[in-house]
């Protein structure tokens, strides 16, 4: 029977494992930043727990994280059901991400793709898609990073094996990220009251 200090064990265990990821970590949260700062927007997908992750950092960009500051472009393809379930339905739930990308997709975009075992088939499309069409990936994964990591500019892997500890983890740095990246744009002006919407 598992109880909650053995399962916090293995949490702070993998916590303490990411350390050696710090400097790839803040890289990553430096290109969504610059990607951000010259206009460009960041388009997450993800599936089950990692779907919810996708919608919940784009939420914290969009509106706030822990600022008032300007509205921040990013977009989660994992909550317009018409979208997910017409594309499923009439073509293949594999390139339901995909599709959305030749949609939206731009060379000044960055893709972040969430998958926790990094063989997600629609995931690993998104990301296949996304180099073609010259968008920058970012990949938080976990395992030894799938096949997702080969297909990545930058691929977080999350080294667990148990997929619960390794999305605790990505919401951690997803997190991380939403705090560097108002820090950065701070710090660079990009919040100006000439350049803010009417939060400010
Ligand atoms: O949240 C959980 C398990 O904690 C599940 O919903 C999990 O996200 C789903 O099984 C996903 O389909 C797994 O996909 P992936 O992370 O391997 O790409
Ligand atoms: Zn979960």
């Amino acid at each position: 029977m598992r109880t909650f200090l053995a399962t916090l064990a293995q949490h702070q265990t993998l916590i303490e494992q990411l350390k050696s990821d710090a400097e790839q970590i803040t890289q990553a949260g430096q290109v969504i930043a610059n990607c951000l700062a010259q206009n460009g927007k960041i388009l997450f997908c993800g599936n089950g727990g990692s779907a919810a992750d996708c919608q919940h950092i784009a939420a914290e960009l969009v509106v706030r994280y822990e600022q008032h500051r300007k509205a921040l472009a990013a977009i989660a393809m994992t909550t317009d059901t018409s979208i997910l379930t017409a594309h499923s339905n009439d073509y293949d739930f594999s390139s339901v991400f995909s599709r959305q990308i030749e949609a939206l997709g731009q060379t000044n975009d960055v893709l972040c793709a969430i998958s926790t075992s990094g063989h997600s088939k629609n995931i690993i499309s998104a990301a296949t898609t996304a180099k073609a069409q010259g968008l920058t990936v970012v990949a938080l994964t976990g395992g030894d990073g799938g096949e997702l990591k080969h297909h990545a500019d930058i691929a977080i892997i999350v080294p667990s094996s148990i997929t619960a500890r390794i999305q605790e983890a990505h919401i951690l740095i997803g997190h991380w990220w939403c705090g560097y990246i108002e820090d950065l744009l701070t710090e660079r002006s990009c919040f100006n009251p000439h350049s803010t919407s009417s939060v400010e």
